[in-house]
């Protein structure tokens, strides 16, 4: 019941909560420490993105990354949602790219300014189309990947998670209430790099799904 009613989550126009560094490989790649809380930021409902339009560099930017993610859809809502009933907020799930202006974060991050130009403009949360729970058993342990044009790029595994789903729907609805059609998008594992005008992104969860999107320019 719950699945059929969010399967168009991003026409809802709820929260995008993103972790950020939540696989140890990519917070290594980037020179961060390897956090031991979640780093959360947002995205707004205008950057959701879906198969058809390009993704679009914005003009403050050089240097636009992938992060490939898996997307938690939230069903039922909550506060302070206890770890062992996390997963019954669980609507399902989406193939999401968190693009990220890195030169943008670059430069937030050393004068210590929030994150939101680099993260949460227009077309920065690509997605793929609605997974309904029971065709994902085990969230905690599928494989994410990304080409671009042809070369893979990013392949990791859910299980490389710092944070597992079920704590950070806990720990993020004590700071943030979730409601129905809520988005969670749980981190990148390593290989992000920039992508160019005309370049293809083709991107899968295991067999579960696929999602390819153009890059072009605002
Ligand atoms: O920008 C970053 O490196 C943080 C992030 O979103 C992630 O790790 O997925
Ligand atoms: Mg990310």
């Amino acid at each position: 019941m719950t699945s059929r009613n969010v399967s168009r989550f991003w026409e809802w126009g709820k929260k995008i909560i993103c972790v950020g560094r939540n696989y140890a490989d990519h917070a290594k790649e980037l020179n961060n420490v390897v956090p031991t809380e979640p780093v959360l930021f947002l995205k707004t409902p205008s950057a959701y993105l879906t198969e058809g339009s390009p993704i679009l560099i914005p003009k403050y930017s050089n240097s636009v990354h992938h992060e490939i993610e898996l997307g938690v859809v939230i069903g039922k809502g909550g506060t302070a949602i206890l770890q062992s009933s996390a997963m019954q907020h669980v609507a399902g799930y989406a193939l999401c790219l968190d693009m990220t202006a890195r030169d943008v974060q670059d430069d937030c991050k050393s004068k210590g300014l929030p994150w939101t130009l680099a993260k949460a403009f227009n077309t920065s949360c690509p997605v793929s189309e609605f997974i309904p729970k029971e065709r994902i058993p085990d969230p905690g342990n599928v494989k994410i990947w990304l080409k671009v044009n042809g070369q893979m790029r990013q392949n990791g595994c859910t299980s490389q998670m710092i944070f597992s789903i079920p704590f950070l729907i806990s720990y993020i609805s004590e700071i943030i209430t979730l409601e129905e059609g809520d988005l969670i998008l749980t981190g990148t594992p390593k290989g992000v790099s920039a992508v160019q005008v005309h370049d293809e992104l083709h991107a899968g969860i295991d067999d579960v799904v696929s999602m390819t999107f153009k890059v072009g320019r605002l």
